[in-house]
């Protein structure tokens, strides 16, 4: 029989003799040092033992882990620290006050609720996507600014489920301020997906978390004046026909007031729906006529202006964010409770719809004027018919409703709206606003 070494070593002429006796050499060595050897076999353990400890600990760590996410190539979110920010940005901090998760957080609306919020001294945590229907930057400074108020945003999708669960697991949210939508009206042509994805798969995603939570939240959410669509008779009050949308972004919206209906008879969920009307104002949306015009008048660039039928000029019940801000946070305190828990109804709890408009439409050509006064210049305008791209001619809110029941009182006026908005978008963008020319 050969031995052991001849096995390990199979007789390979040239290299591998050498190689043998080279191992042969090496086990006397080792024999030799058997004496150290054992201490750094201790040594070794020890160290071993060190790392396992030390990966534990980390794993420990990252416990929130599973809840990451890559958005717009960033990482987010699980971990010890992750959990504190949450937990301290969801501390009350006045007496009665309440506990809001804030989704869209740093989108237009819901950046300027979760400040105004937590000013008042409420515990806000926010969620976001960060996606890229418009700038994200504008985002990011949105998020900046709520940062410096100790308002923290979650990097995250409403679809993620056990995302929401571990949110719910960390705080026990009084209200759920719902915000996060894929808004505009022309886009949903362009990406119909996007809107059934955030505006109704993510919209019952978030249902099911708030209907499973103990407490359950009470709900307001965004819903839009879209959902009038053909409607003609003015003002648009909330108990008109709302059956014929004239967008898929419309519809969606339409289907958000449904399914939170369903949501509010099965399981006993409270719902304040709010149609707003054409919010603009300072940090608002790119994608907005006024914020567009706003850009493209100061670039010296064209601007499509639509144009309805017969020559008729298009108008919107323009609301300015302060105002929809205050509509928020009164549909907020004026909730009323959920009734269920865990999945189970109590009892009934309210379902309520206001109109959150300013009562008084402006045209689109008043609009361009009222932004070429505010920036001395004047727009080179490209007056078109209104495409069938699901616009619809003209908005405007009754408000009886939200003001009997939210006190919900517009107080600021397209031109007064728009000076505040060209202010901040000249120091936003870095504009010099006294050298601005003059036509
Ligand atoms: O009130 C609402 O429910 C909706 O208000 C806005 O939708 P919209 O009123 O269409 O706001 P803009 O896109 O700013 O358009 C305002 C007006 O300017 C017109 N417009 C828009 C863009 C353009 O290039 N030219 C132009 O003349 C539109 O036809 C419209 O009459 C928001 O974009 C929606 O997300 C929101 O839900």
């Amino acid at each position: 029989m050969p031995p052991l070494e001849d096995e390990l070593f199979p007789s390979t002429p040239g290299k591998i003799k050498i190689e043998r006796a080279h191992n042969l050499s090496m086990n006397r060595a080792l024999q030799r040092c058997f004496t150290s050897t054992s201490t750094m076999f201790l040594w070794a353990l020890f160290l071993i033992a060190l790392m396992v400890s030390y990966m534990s600990i980390q794993s420990f760590v990252d416990s929130g882990s599973r809840y990451l996410h890559h958005t717009n190539s960033r990482v987010h979110g699980g971990g010890i620290v992750w959990e504190k920010q949450i937990r301290s940005s969801a501390q009350i901090r006045r007496h009665n006050g309440i506990t809001v998760l804030v989704t869209g957080a740093a989108g237009f609306v819901g950046t300027h609720v979760s400040l105004a919020l937590k000013k008042r001294g409420d515990g806000v945590v926010g969620i976001d996507n960060f996606n890229d229907y418009y700038d994200p930057s504008l985002k990011k400074a949105r998020c900046a600014l709520l940062d410096s108020h100790n308002v923290f945003v979650v990097d995250g999708d409403i679809n993620d489920r056990r995302l929401l669960a571990k949110l719910f697991d960390l705080v026990a949210f009084t209200h759920v301020m719902h915000l996060a939508a894929q808004a505009g009206v022309r886009y949903a042509m362009e990406n119909p997906h996007s809107y059934v994805h955030s505006n109704v798969a993510g919209l019952v995603t978030l249902l099911e978390q708030c209907k499973s939570a103990d407490p359950q939240p009470a709900i307001v959410w965004a819903s839009s004046s879209s959902v009038y669509g053909l409607n003609d008779k003015t003002p648009f009050s909330e108990s008109d026909r709302t059956d014929r949308p004239a967008s898929l972004y419309a519809a969606t919206k339409k289907a958000g007031e449904a399914i939170t209906h369903t949501y509010n008879h099965i399981y006993g969920l409270s719902i304040t729906g709010l149609r707003f009307f054409t919010v603009y104002g300072p940090w608002g949306r790119p994608d907005m006529a006024y914020f567009s015009f706003t850009r493209n008048i100061l670039q010296g660039k064209p601007i499509t202006v639509y144009r309805g039928k017969n020559r008729v000029d298009l108008a919107r019940d323009f609301t300015y964010i302060d105002d929809i801000v205050k509509g928020c946070v009164a549909s907020l305190d004026t909730s009323g409770k959920s009734t269920g828990s865990g999945g189970k109804k109590k009892g009934g709890a309210p379902y309520r719809i206001f109109n959150l408009g300013n009562t008084s439409p402006v045209t689109v050509p008043t609009l361009v004027s009222i932004l070429e006064k505010n920036l001395k210049k004047k727009a080179k305008k490209n007056v078109v018919e209104m495409p069938g791209n699901g616009d619809v001619p003209f908005t405007h809110a009754n408000i009886s409703s939200a003001r009997r029941e939210l006190g919900y009182k517009p107080m600021t006026d397209l031109p007064t709206g728009l000076r505040k908005f060209v202010k901040w978008y000249l120091s936003y963008y870095g504009y010099d606003h006294h050298s601005l020319p003059v036509n």
